[in-house]
């Protein structure tokens, strides 16, 4: 092995490292700022949304390299400029116009590709929500989540039309674009052949070599050839323009409002209080001057049709979300368990412990005991130590159900730890009618002063909460306990009798 190859192989032993460490900052910098956000609101901004997709994979802007590669492609483009420094002065010291006629094509050439990568670059992320819908349709035929409903419903031929078409017209133009860039490269490798060839036809006339000394002579034709194969190496080496994308990116996730937002206020107080608070979706209001008070202890079911903003209320109450105006001011420690409550592809213990890693065992096993989890952990084959997920040795993959009570034992672990409000989206959906009633009510006793709200369209079990709220149009239409509700005949007692009716007729 030579000396060349030897330095060559530690060098890009070199570069892969410093490509790996700037990736791995560039992937902390992004999980620190989705983490630093003060609410989930913020994270769900588009413009946010897309700059992390473009930022976890540079695929999203149709990009080979991530700003790693960038930026060592970069170095080494300055190098190479540098390094075309001595071959001009040699030139000029032969002729002296030779050297600057040579950096001015140099330059020229260089802006000439460049013009065409910048507008290959601004296509490519003016193009990139198409991408991502196009990544889409591809994410729904590959992903394992979706693999179910593709294989029973036939849905391969569908999706992968839809995948296809998407992304046909962003392919078209960005094929356009490359023969373009193409086309510019090929101009610039014919613009060096073309003073290559000048300055060898110069250097061979006859009155130029008499007058010249032969080693001046061999230095000038060294200087072309170097000149010569150091801006042909330039060419096709695109890596700093398709690392733009990423860097576009990450100035748009730092620069991003979401950014600027201020910290959460969390009351030292114990009540929740909302004052006059009004949600918007945009320019769309949910909540429109909800003003509300809920009691340590005390239980609150909030009812209302699809759509009505309930899961809206349960984020602006655990301060997922900032309220559009008005205030909300809950206890300092609060625990949510939403509708689409997070399915980790933990063991069973760490799937309850991630409400509360501080608790100790005594705790767990209480707060698990209360809803059944205990039985669950004695039918799994590693017990507590199982995977709650297929495709790992000995995982086990959950019901709907069974899920939901892991759900609610984070919960009560949270409650027994010193959540102040506990919040339960739609907490039982999943679960049969018996079981609900044995885990409300165990939820209930064991949840000490802490409060809670519960999102429901099952009344049976709304009914026993201390007040229920009905949403409707943005605000609190009704309020009161069920027999107050009943009494008034309003929306509640409409929804109860609904409810009623068809559970009789199914009875019956
Ligand atoms: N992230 C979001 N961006 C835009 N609109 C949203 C978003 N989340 C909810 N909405 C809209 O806000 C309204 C209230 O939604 P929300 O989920 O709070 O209703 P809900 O009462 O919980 O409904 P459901 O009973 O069906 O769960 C709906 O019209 C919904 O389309």
């Amino acid at each position: 092995m030579t000396a060349a190859e030897v330095s060559r192989a530690l060098l890009s032993l070199i570069e892969w490292r410093v490509v790996q460490d700037i990736d791995g900052a560039v992937h902390d910098e992004v999980i620190r700022r989705v983490l630093a956000l003060p609410t989930a609101a913020c994270a769900e901004s588009v413009d946010f949304q897309e700059a992390v997709a473009v930022l976890r994979s540079p695929a999203y802007a149709w990009s080979d390299d991530g700003i790693g590669a960038g930026v060592v492609s970069g170095v080494r483009l300055v190098l190479r400029y540098a390094a075309l420094v001595p071959p001009m002065v040699i030139l000029s010291s032969v002729r002296w116009w030779w050297g600057p006629t040579a950096a001015a094509g140099v330059l020229a050439l260089g802006w000439l590709r460049e013009r065409e990568w910048r507008g290959l670059n601004a296509l490519q992320i003016s193009m990139q929500p198409v991408i991502r819908h196009g990544y889409g349709w591809a994410e729904i035929l590959a992903g394992r989540s979706d693999a179910k409903e593709v294989r029973v419903f036939g849905l391969a031929d569908w999706l992968g039309e839809h995948h296809r078409v998407t992304l046909r017209d962003v392919l078209g133009r960005t094929v356009a674009a490359r023969r373009r860039l193409l086309r510019t490269e090929l101009a610039v490798c014919l613009g060096w052949i073309a003073v290559a060839v000048v300055i060898f036809m110069s250097l061979a006339d006859p009155a130029m070599r008499g007058g010249e000394s032969i080693s001046r002579f061999a230095a000038a034709v060294a200087a072309v050839n170097a000149l010569f194969t150091v801006a042909m190496a330039n060419v096709g080496s695109d890596a700093v323009e398709a690392a733009m994308p990423a860097v576009h990116a990450m100035r748009r996730l730092r620069t991003s409002p979401a950014q600027a937002e201020p910290e959460t206020d969390r009351s030292t107080g114990t009540d929740v209080c909302l004052s006059k608070v009004t949600y918007a979706y945009g320019t769309r209001a949910v909540l429109n001057g909800v003003s509300l008070t809920i009691r340590p202890g005390e239980v609150v079911a909030v009812v209302g049709a699809n759509g009505a903003g309930k899961s809206t209320l349960a984020k602006l109450l655990s301060g997922q979300y900032r309220p559009t105006s008005g205030t909300v001011s809950t206890p300092p420690a609060s625990y949510v368990v939403y509708q689409d409550f997070v399915q980790h592809e933990l063991t069973l213990l760490e799937n309850i412990l991630v409400s509360a890693p501080e608790a100790d065992m005594a705790q767990l096993h209480e707060a698990a005991r209360a809803v059944g989890v205990d039985h669950l952990a004695a039918k799994l084959p590693r017990g507590w130590d199982t995977t709650l997920a297929s495709g790992y040795r000995d995982g086990v993959a959950l019901s709907g159900g069974q899920w939901q009570t892991v759900a609610l034992a984070r919960c009560l672990l949270a409650a027994s730890c010193g959540a102040g409000l506990l919040i339960l989206d739609e907490p039982t959906a999943h679960l049969d009618v018996e079981t609900e009633l044995a885990v409300f009510e165990q939820i209930r006793n064991l949840r000490r002063d802490a409060a809670l709200v519960m999102m429901s369209h099952r009344l049976s079990t709304v009914r026993r909460a201390d007040r229920i709220l009905v949403i409707a149009d943005g605000r609190i239409a009704e309020q009161g306990t069920h027999e107050e509700l009943m009494t008034s005949r309003g929306r509640y007692a409409q929804m109860f009798a609904v409810q009623a009716e068809s559970f009789e007729t199914r009875a019956g």
